[in-house]
């Protein structure tokens, strides 16, 4: 018998809700535990027609063709449209439920849309979330799944700050709880990544942010646990994309998914696990394809049985490198430098320094279109010798607890690279001694990190 106590919230991704065959299966998982009372999904992802999500389809609509047009994929907004309205379209048939009710609506809300700026941008991104939503409830009440549609809008998803990156208001968990009350004996459906701002304005939360959806419900509603559906058995020990014989990981800490998801695990979005740390929430990463493997079990604390666990890569990052004969000695220097960066609204990842020098390592993406007048600035303020950018840069991140009792690791990984012949732009140790990052030209990291994979995992 279904127990509050045992409640489980699970999110899925968009991998797991693109189609009707995907939606069937997810139901199927729903139906095969009845602690399973919280779903969250995505819109629908990447399919075997479309390469682009839908997600990212209407932020080309938002952006008039702009966002496609960046990444030099020739997409218009005729053909977005026209991807996003016939995605819905197919579902409804697919899925037997009525499309007009759905399909309409979706129509109205692409063609007649008056707002401008970050509020239409915010709205046109929650659309997937919100019309998959009601596709999905539809559905699962259509095979006798008793469920109920819970919009953030209607239950008070607050975000602040910002309405195409907002961050969850505490009063969020206040309005989940009163809302969520488990009276009926139903599961609750509720669209991620989308929320609205204390004028009840729509407003998204970063990429991936569905994930920070489940996250906080599981939080608000102290859940059992927070299972996290995608498509692959759970976080492998590297990219599974890049190296085959990659193995998944049984058992994390949040600390360490946290430090590989931030610099390239993109499996799992690196703040989706904090509220659930501070209340020792297990996150369970599993496959929707593949149900009956466990997948990965994100936990406080695990026995360390290796020094690593996960060697992680984060691409197209940019090194600048800032000379000044006597920087180290002149107190406020690096404070007044990133507070530059942070004027231009570029996120800083590692500053590796020394007496007469300091490197910025930043996402290449973040300087488009600013360089020039950030250098000017740093120029200006700071009085610096020079200012070099060196481009293309991937990090490399090897993480494990086990590191703090062992750090020989890295001389494995140092030596194994120096065998290969592959030279290193950049080292560092992070302060919880759990990490380490090794900077590499771009073309030669996927040889590293396969290099770095045969020997040290
Ligand atoms: N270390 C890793 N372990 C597992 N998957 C990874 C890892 N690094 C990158 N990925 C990629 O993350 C993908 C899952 O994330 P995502 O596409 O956002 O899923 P979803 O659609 O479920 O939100 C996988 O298909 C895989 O290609
Ligand atoms: N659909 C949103 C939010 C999300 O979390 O998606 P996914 O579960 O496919 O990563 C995005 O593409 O960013």
């Amino acid at each position: 018998m279904y127990s509050e106590e045992n409640m489980k919230v699970c999110k899925f991704g968009g991998s797991s809700v693109k189609d009707a065959l995907q939606i069937k299966k997810i139901v199927n998982i729903i139906k095969a535990d009845e602690d399973r009372k919280v779903i969250v999904v995505s819109a629908p992802g990447r399919d075997e027609i479309h390469d682009e999500k839908i997600t990212d389809h209407l932020l080309n609509l938002a952006t008039n063709g702009e966002h496609f047009e960046n990444q030099k994929l020739f997409i218009s907004i005729d053909e977005s449209k026209f991807a996003i309205i016939k995605k819905f379209e197919k579902l409804c048939d697919d899925l037997k439920i009525d499309k007009k009710f759905i399909v309409d609506y979706l129509k109205k809300d692409l063609e007649n849309c008056k707002l401008k700026g970050d509020e239409r941008k915010a709205f046109f991104l929650s659309r997937g979330e919100h019309f998959n939503s009601k596709v999905i409830t539809a559905y699962m009440n259509s095979v006798g799944l008793k469920t109920k549609l819970m919009l953030p809008e209607e239950f008070g998803f607050i975000l602040s700050d910002c309405l195409t990156n907002g961050k969850v208001n505490s009063k969020t968990h206040e309005n989940i709880q009163n809302a969520f009350t488990f009276k009926e004996n139903e599961v609750y459906l509720v669209p991620g990544f989308y929320g609205v701002n204390e004028k009840n304005q729509i407003a998204v939360m970063s990429r991936g942010g569905s994930d920070l959806t489940g996250g906080e419900l599981a939080y608000a509603l102290d859940a059992d646990i927070y299972e996290n559906w995608t498509d692959t058995n759970g976080v492998y020990n590297v990219d599974p994309r890049v190296v085959s014989e990659a193995k998944v990981i049984p058992r994390l800490t949040f600390k360490e998914l946290r430090l590989l998801s931030s610099k390239g695990f993109n499996v799992f979005h690196f703040n989706a696990m904090l509220n659930c740390k501070k209340s020792k929430i297990p996150i369970n990463i599993r496959n929707t394809n593949n149900p009956v493997h466990e997948g990965t079990l994100i936990l406080s604390e695990r026995v360390p049985m290796e020094d690593l666990v996960g060697i992680a890569k984060l691409d197209n990052m940019a090194s600048i490198h800032i000379q000044k004969d006597m920087l180290g000695e002149e107190i406020g220097f690096s404070a007044e430098l990133l507070k530059i960066f942070g004027e231009f609204g570029i996120n800083t990842y590692h500053y590796p320094t020394d007496k007469d020098d300091i490197a910025i390592l930043v996402d290449q993406e973040d300087l488009k279109g600013k360089i020039n007048n950030l250098r000017r600035q740093i120029e200006k303020r700071l009085k610096t010798n020079e200012v070099n950018v060196n481009y293309n840069i991937s990090i490399l991140t090897l993480v494990g607890i086990g590191l703090r009792q062992n750090s020989f690791a890295i001389v494995d990984a140092i030596t194994a690279l120096k065998e290969k012949n592959i030279p290193f732009e950049m080292f560092d140790m992070s302060p919880s001694k759990i990490s380490f990052h090794i900077g590499v030209s771009q073309n030669v990291s996927d040889i590293a990190l396969k290099t770095l994979k045969e020997e040290l995992l």
